[in-house]
């Protein structure tokens, strides 16, 4: 005999720059459960989201016990972080909880696996409620139907708000004043910054990258593109200098082929680099000025010998962000939306012939999304510096001049220019 079974209830959360997230994904993972969510008292919960990850890759890291990738030869560490997320939906699934709790679980995935990952979870919905936690609007499930905004750490009831258009954006215009100019101009004038000529990577039983032939020239806009897994993070660490691979393969870093006695400084001082990750590691008691001048030593700590001019560049930056009046409130204490800017800020005081910026809207929401892409815009309109903006999603109003796009093959991704 066949039982009917209950539909389930399933929530989307929005949240945006001042929401207390962490803090009630906690209480929610303790059982405390505010009363919109009383119906799942005394439930089995299950959380997918980053923090799970880091914490799966610290224990693999740190104590050798893999737990979500026992099926696998590959470490979760090296696996892409589309790869991860999947790994991690398959397991989490597996424990069958009463519900799940998904935070921004679109970040990071190509468009084909959000598609996937959209149908998984429409049939986990039969038999699990949902709690999607969301910051971009254009991420929310259909069938998640109550739908409840966290304001600091309170939940209310909400009126859906309609997405905004793309006329919206290009008419966003939040910026007052020039991109302010270095301190001391770069000393490197060449038009070609980066050169990959056939360049090939493989791992063991794995290959990533065939035959790569791209040029990055100064002040160029890439956009560079791919599905999960499909080399974006490898190609960038032949870009950046990190990745050994480089080696005896015909790749010209800001003039030096790799591995011709160029030491890691001359690669990087060359490029200002920006990944959310980064953030992350930045706990210490830093305020926001000097955050931005740390840009200028490439080292956190040393802007007490900061210059007065220094400190006059690193107040032209605040004062064009619109962010001088936060400039003694530490760094930790600010928004996401607003620790960004000022990362942005620091990787480009000295207007380094490169900016690398990967995946940099990955957690936040519509508006301080649309701010920072303002920001990439200006940089790339206003300056020399050359940009690699690494994304999945299609972002309005970012208005790159090429993209370049990884497509994988038998032998590897190989490489197309949009
Ligand atoms: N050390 C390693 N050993 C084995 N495989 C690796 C290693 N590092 C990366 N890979 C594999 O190389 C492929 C490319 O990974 P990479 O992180 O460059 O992809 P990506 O395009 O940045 O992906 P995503 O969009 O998901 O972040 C992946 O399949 C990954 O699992």
């Amino acid at each position: 005999m066949k039982f009917a079974m209950t539909p389930k209830t399933h929530w989307a959360i929005f949240t945006d720059n001042n929401s207390k997230k962490e803090q009630f994904i906690k209480n929610l993972m303790k059982g405390k459960f505010p009363d919109a969510l009383s119906s799942l008292s005394n439930k089995e919960g299950a959380l997918f989201s980053k923090i799970t990850l880091e914490a799966l890759v610290n224990e693999e890291e740190r104590h050798d016990i893999k737990i979500i990738t026992k099926n696998t030869s590959q470490r979760l560490s090296t696996m892409s972080s589309g790869e991860q997320k999947k790994v991690l939906l398959r397991y989490l699934l597996q424990l069958q909880p009463d519900f799940l709790i998904l935070d921004n679980p679109f970040d990071n995935l190509d468009v084909e696996s959000q598609q996937d990952l959209k149908k998984s979870l429409q049939k986990v919905g039969n038999s699990t409620s949902i709690i999607q936690l969301l910051s971009r609007k254009s991420d929310l499930l259909p069938f998640c139907t109550n739908h409840l905004i966290l304001e600091k750490s309170e939940l209310k009831e909400v009126e859906l708000v309609k997405e905004n258009s793309e006329e919206e954006y290009n008419h966003f215009t939040p910026f007052n004043g020039q991109i302010p100019l270095p301190y001391t101009p770069t000393d490197f004038h060449d038009p070609i910054l980066i050169q990959c000529k056939g360049v090939s990577v493989e791992y063991p039983g794995k290959k990533v990258l065939h035959n790569i032939n791209w040029t990055i020239k100064a002040g160029e806009f890439w956009q560079l593109k791919g599905r999960n897994g499909s080399g974006k993070s490898t190609l960038l660490s032949m870009i950046t200098g990190d990745n050994h691979k480089g080696y005896n393969q015909e790749l010209y870093l800001f003039g030096k082929r790799k591995g011709s006695g160029e030491s890691v400084w001359d690669i990087k001082k060359n490029i200002g680099y920006y990944s959310p990750t980064m953030t992350e590691n930045f706990s210490g008691l830093h305020t926001a000025f000097n955050m931005v001048i740390s840009g200028l030593n490439d080292s956190i700590g040393l802007y007490l010998r900061a210059t007065e001019n220094q400190k006059a560049l690193a107040k032209k930056w605040l004062l064009l962000l619109a962010m001088w009046h936060l400039r003694d409130i530490n760094f930790a204490e600010l928004t996401t939306g607003q620790q960004r800017m000022i990362m942005t800020a620091r990787a480009m005081i000295k207007h380094p012939p490169l900016l690398i910026l990967d995946e940099p809207t990955a957690g936040l929401d519509d508006e301080s999304a649309t701010l920072f892409i303002s920001l990439v815009n200006k940089i790339a309109n206003e300056t020399s510096t050359a940009v690699v903006f690494v994304s999945h999603r299609i972002e309005p109003g970012l208005q790159p001049q090429y993209s370049y796009e990884l497509s994988p093959g038998p032998n590897g991704s190989v490489g197309k220019i949009l």
